[in-house]
This record gives C-alpha cells, sequence and structure tokens, in this order.
C-alpha cells in the first residue's frame, strides 16, 4: 500500500505536558479522514509536526515517502487551513489567491472564483474587515481550490453559520468526487460530517483510541432500552458505557456489535434498540477514558 502519510511513534511535550504520545498511523491517497478528539486532545499539535510547523521530541513522519521539513517539494503539495489563519493587514482576497496560485501547483483560480460566488465574499474587501464567518469562508475556498494531494482542515468554520456550512459539505464531496486527494477534517461538530468521513482516528488525552474505517465503526455500539430486570438480563457480561434511567425505564448504552441471535433475544424480552452516533460513541469513549483516569488518580 502506498501511504501518503506515515507518522511513527510521534511525541511532543510542551514544558511537562504530555501533548502528543507515541501515536502512529498512516493515510491512504484518495480518502477523507475525520482527526476527532476532545479540547486539547493533541489533535492541533499532530497537525503542526505533520506540516513541517513543529518538531517532534521523538518519532518519525513521512509525506509522500520523504521528511517533510523544509522540504518544499513535499510542502507545496499540503495545504493546511487553520482555525484563526492571520493575513497581512493590507490583504485583500484577491491578494490572497495570487500568493495562493503560486503556492498551490494544482491551484484553480476559476474554481476560486465559482466558490467565491458560493459563500458571497467581496473580493475587494480587506481581510482584517471580514467577519468572522467571511474568514472562515476565505480559508475553505483556499482549502478547496489548491486541490493539495493532502489537505487538512483545522476547525475551519469558527463563525459560519449552517447554510455556509452545508455549502462546504456539498462543494467538499463534489470536487472530491472529481478531483480524490486525500482531506483530513479535524471538527468538533462530528455528527454534521460524520457522513462525508471515510476513516476516523480519535486522539484522546494526546493517545490514539481509533484508528477505524467509518463503516466498521457504524454498528461498533447501540443502545438498549425497557425495563431494568429485562435490560440487566440482556447487558450481562457485555461491555457497558452508559446507562441511565428514563422514567421507568433504563437506556443502557453498550459498546460491541450484536448478532443476528442477540437481537431477536432483545426482541423477546421487550427491550428496543437503537444505534450509537459516530459523535455519541466518541463522546462515551473519551468520558468513559477520562473518568478511568481519575479513578487511578483518586
Ligand atoms: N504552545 C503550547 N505551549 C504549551 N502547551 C501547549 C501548547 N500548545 C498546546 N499545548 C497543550 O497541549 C495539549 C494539546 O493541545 P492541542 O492544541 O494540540 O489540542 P487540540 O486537540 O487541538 O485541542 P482543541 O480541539 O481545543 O483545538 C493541551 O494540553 C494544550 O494545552
Amino acid at each position: 500500500m502506498n501511504h501518503i502519510l506515515e507518522v511513527k511513534e510521534l511525541t511532543k511535550t510542551y514544558g511537562k505536558t504530555e501533548a502528543v504520545k507515541d501515536v502512529s498511523f498512516s493515510l491512504e491517497p484518495g480518502k477523507i479522514y475525520g482527526l476527532l478528539g476532545r479540547n486539547g486532545a493533541g489533535k492541533t499539535t499532530i497537525m503542526n509536526m505533520i506540516t513541517a510547523r513543529l518538531f517532534p521530541a521523538s518519532g518519525d513522519i513521512r509525506i509522500f515517502g520523504e521528511d517533510p521539513y523544509e522540504n518544499r517539494g513535499v510542502l507545496s503539495q499540503i495545504c493546511f487551513i487553520k482555525e484563526s489563519q492571520k493575513y497581512p493587514d493590507t490583504f485583500n482576497i484577491s491578494d490572497l489567491f495570487d500568493i495562493c496560485s503560486s503556492a498551490f501547483p494544482n491551484w484553480d483560480q476559476e474554481y476560486a472564483d465559482s466558490l467565491i460566488k458560493d459563500f458571497n465574499l467581496p473580493l475587494k474587501r480587506r481581510m482584517k474587515k471580514l467577519s468572522r464567518g467571511m474568514l472562515s469562508s476565505a480559508g475553505i475556498i483556499v482549502g478547496l481550490a489548491s486541490r493539495a494531494p493532502l489537505t487538512i482542515f483545522d476547525e475551519p468554520y469558527l463563525g459560519l453559520d449552517a447554510v455556509a456550512r452545508n455549502i462546504f459539505y456539498d462543494r467538499l464531496i463534489e470536487d472530491y468526487s472529481s478531483h480524490p486527494r486525500t482531506i483530513i477534517l479535524s471538527t468538533h461538530l462530528i455528527d454534521e460530517v460524520s457522513k462525508i468521513l471515510e476513516h476516523v482516528i480519535v486522539i484522546d488525552h494526546g493517545k490514539l483510541i481509533m484508528n477505524e474505517e467509518a463503516d466498521a465503526i457504524r454498528g461498533r455500539a447501540f443502545t438498549v432500552v425497557g425495563p431494568s430486570i429485562k435490560a440487566a438480563e440482556f447487558t450481562n457480561g457485555k461491555n457497558i458505557l452508559k446507562s441511565e434511567a428514563i422514567g421507568g425505564l433504563v437506556s443502557v448504552t453498550v459498546l460491541g456489535r450484536l448478532s443476528p441471535t442477540e437481537r431477536q433475544n432483545a426482541d423477546q424480552l421487550g427491550l428496543e434498540l437503537a444505534p450509537v452516533s459516530l459523535q455519541q460513541l466518541i463522546i462515551y469513549l473519551t468520558s468513559a477514558s477520562a473518568e478511568l483516569k481519575e479513578e487511578k488518580a483518586q
């Protein structure tokens, strides 16, 4: 398998904070990845190391088989759209696009122009006079029109309303279908992006806790709702993520797949089964590990 990016045993510390701990993963060409996790999990630190903005304390990064540090050939193939990108005060969007057209070998000006219309952006207004949402739209346009073989969006839609976010998802999918490349999307809006992600990487407290195809994750957990005695009988011995009382019933979320026989059993016990969304699963997994940490510390 030819990998676009290979990260091996990556570690980064800031003073006493271990921001990234022994993280290894690889990315295939032509796939949309979600890099997910809670605030402070270490995602931005990883993205900064991948894009050669930050040196790891230890570990190895290969992009297109090469070391990315001070490697112009490799870095021109990467477009990194950051949450709060700073621009020179005198810049307007036309200036930004001029720079992009020389920085990115695959830059498509016609496509950028059409996106400007979609996002309703004023070309000549200075960047410092743009609203927060407009700045996010500008970043998204750069990310899409760069057509970089490795495009990274780190929380790209601060201040963007739901309509603009939907335009982003639609254009991303359309353009990705006609120009496949590797895309990393890091966001807290997991439910919104879960349909477009093909592979999910979850970081928690600096460690990689999930690295799986999105299809494989769907169905990895389920919720069972019903009378508490029946639910307890059904979930006995299973890996319970969360249990809560609702009215006279109980709702138990379980990590694991259900066999057809188990589905039948649940039905016979009068229990209702429901799938768990990717966002919900990640919330359960990351808060479960936080609880475990707290227990160990006590
Ligand atoms: N420059 C820095 N100096 C010291 N500590 C830092 C620095 N940058 C990040 N950290 C710490 O490293 C850890 C990981 O931060 P990072 O920004 O990578 O997380 P994140 O997953 O991107 O979070 P968020 O989703 O909130 O952006 C956090 O504990 C953070 O406080």
